[in-house]
C-alpha cells in the first residue's frame, strides 16, 4: 500500500494523488513500480506484499522468492530511484517512509522464547527464507542509503476477514459450519503447532506507529501470549457448544515437511518506545472469527453465493 498526502497542484501534468493506492501485484517488474512509484509520490509505503500461505512456499519456492523477497528489494529500489538516492546522496526531508511486512516465520526452529528483535533467524520454509532475504535488504537499504525504512516482525495476524486457508479462519467457518449442520467434520494438521496469535487490527495500528517514529528502527508485534492449535479448535468448538474431539480429524497430509513448532513474541520494545499493546485477546478474537463466520453462513443473502458455499464446504 502507498500513502500519499494530495499535493497542493498537479505536478507536470500528472493526475493528483490519491490518499492511499494500492499497487496490484501484477507491478512486480522495476520499471512499472519506478513509474507507478513516481506518479504517486508517496508518504508511505506499506509492504504487504508477499505469497504468505506457507505450505504453497514449498510446492512454489521460486515464485515465493521472487514475490515475497525480490519484491521487497524492487520495491526499495523503485523508492531510491525515484528520490534520486545514492550512497553519496542520501534523502533529503520529505523522502517516503518505507514499512516491510517482515514475519515471526523467520525464527522458525526458534533459539530462545520469547523472541526479540535480536534473537537469531532459522527460517524453516521458503517463505520463512524469503522474509529473511526481505528483513536484511530493508536493514542494508536503511544502512546504505540513510533512507527510512523499517521491519515489523509481526506473529501471527488474525480476523474476520483472514483468508480460509490460514487455521484460525479454517477453524472458525468449520465450527460456524458444522454448527449450522452444513458440514460435520474438520481436516487438520499438527494440533501441537503452538502460535502467539493475535488481532491484526491492533498490528496495523502498531505498523503505523512504526513510521511516525523520529528514527527508523524495527520492532516485534505480538502478544506474548501462546495456544496450541488444539487449544484453538476446543476453544472455538466450545464457544457454538460443540466438543471439537467429535468432528476433527488429523490428516498427516496437511504437515508440512519442516515445522515451526513454537512461536511466542516478545514485545517489550513496541510496548516501551511505541507505546504499542494490543487490545484485543486471544479469547475474544477467537469469538468475534466464529460469530463473523455464523453471521456469513446463516445469512439467507448469501445463500446462493458460490464463494460462501465452497467456504462452508471445501476449508
Ligand atoms: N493452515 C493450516 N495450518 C494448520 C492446519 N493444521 C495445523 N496447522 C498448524 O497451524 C499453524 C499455523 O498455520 P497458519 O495459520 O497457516 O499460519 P503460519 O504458518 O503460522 O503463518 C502465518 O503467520 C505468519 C506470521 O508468523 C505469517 O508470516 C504467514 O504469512 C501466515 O500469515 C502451523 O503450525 C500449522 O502447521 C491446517 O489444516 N491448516
Amino acid at each position: 500500500m502507498i500513502r500519499g498526502q494530495a499535493p497542493p497542484a498537479v505536478r507536470g501534468g500528472r493526475r493528483p494523488n490519491p490518499e492511499v493506492r494500492l499497487v496490484s501485484g501484477d507491478l512486480l517488474d522495476q520499471a512499472s513500480l519506478v513509474a507507478a512509484v513516481d506518479q504517486v509520490r508517496p508518504d508511505e509505503v506499506y509492504n504487504l506484499g508477499a505469497l504468505s500461505y506457507v505450505p504453497i512456499s514449498w510446492r512454489q519456492s521460486a515464485t515465493t522468492a521472487e514475490i515475497t523477497g525480490m519484491g521487497v528489494l524492487r520495491m526499495l529500489e523503485a523508492l531510491r530511484i525515484v528520490g534520486g538516492i545514492t550512497a553519496s546522496r542520501t534523502p533529503g526531508p520529505g523522502q517516503p517512509r518505507f514499512y516491510q511486512a517482515s514475519s515471526s516465520e523467520m525464527f522458525g526452529k526458534i533459539r530462545e522464547t520469547p523472541q526479540n528483535e535480536l534473537t537469531p533467524f532459522h527460517p524453516r520454509s521458503p517463505y520463512g527464507v524469503a522474509k529473511v532475504f526481505g528483513h536484511y535488504t530493508v536493514q542494508n537499504y536503511r544502512e546504505s542509503y540513510d533512507m527510512f525504512a523499517v521491519s515489523g516482525i509481526l506473529f501471527n495476524h488474525e480476523s474476520p476477514v483472514r483468508g480460509p486457508e490460514f487455521v484460525t479462519r479454517k477453524v472458525s467457518l468449520a465450527a460456524a459450519a458444522i454448527k449450522l449442520g452444513l458440514r460435520d467434520s474438520l481436516r487438520l494438521g499438527n494440533l501441537e503447532a503452538e502460535r502467539d496469535w493475535g488481532f491484526a487490527g491492533d498490528y496495523v495500528r502498531g505498523m503505523v506507529l512504526m513510521l511516525g517514529q523520529e528514527k527508523p528502527e524495527d520492532f516485534v508485534l505480538g502478544t506474548g501470549v501462546t495456544h496450541s492449535v488444539r487449544e484453538l479448535v476446543s476453544m472455538a468448538f466450545a464457544h457454538v457448544g460443540l466438543d471439537w474431539r467429535e468432528h476433527v480429524v488429523v490428516d498427516p497430509a496437511l504437515l508440512r515437511p519442516a515445522e515451526v513448532d513454537l512461536l511466542c513474541a516478545d514485545p517489550a520494545k513496541a510496548r516501551e518506545r511505541l507505546g504499542w499493546k494490543p487490545v484485543v485477546s486471544f479469547e475474544e478474537m477467537i469469538a468475534l472469527m466464529v460469530d463473523s463466520d455464523l453471521r456469513l453462513l446463516s445469512d439467507s443473502r448469501h445463500a446462493s453465493d458460490g464463494h460462501v458455499t465452497e467456504l462452508a464446504a471445501l476449508w
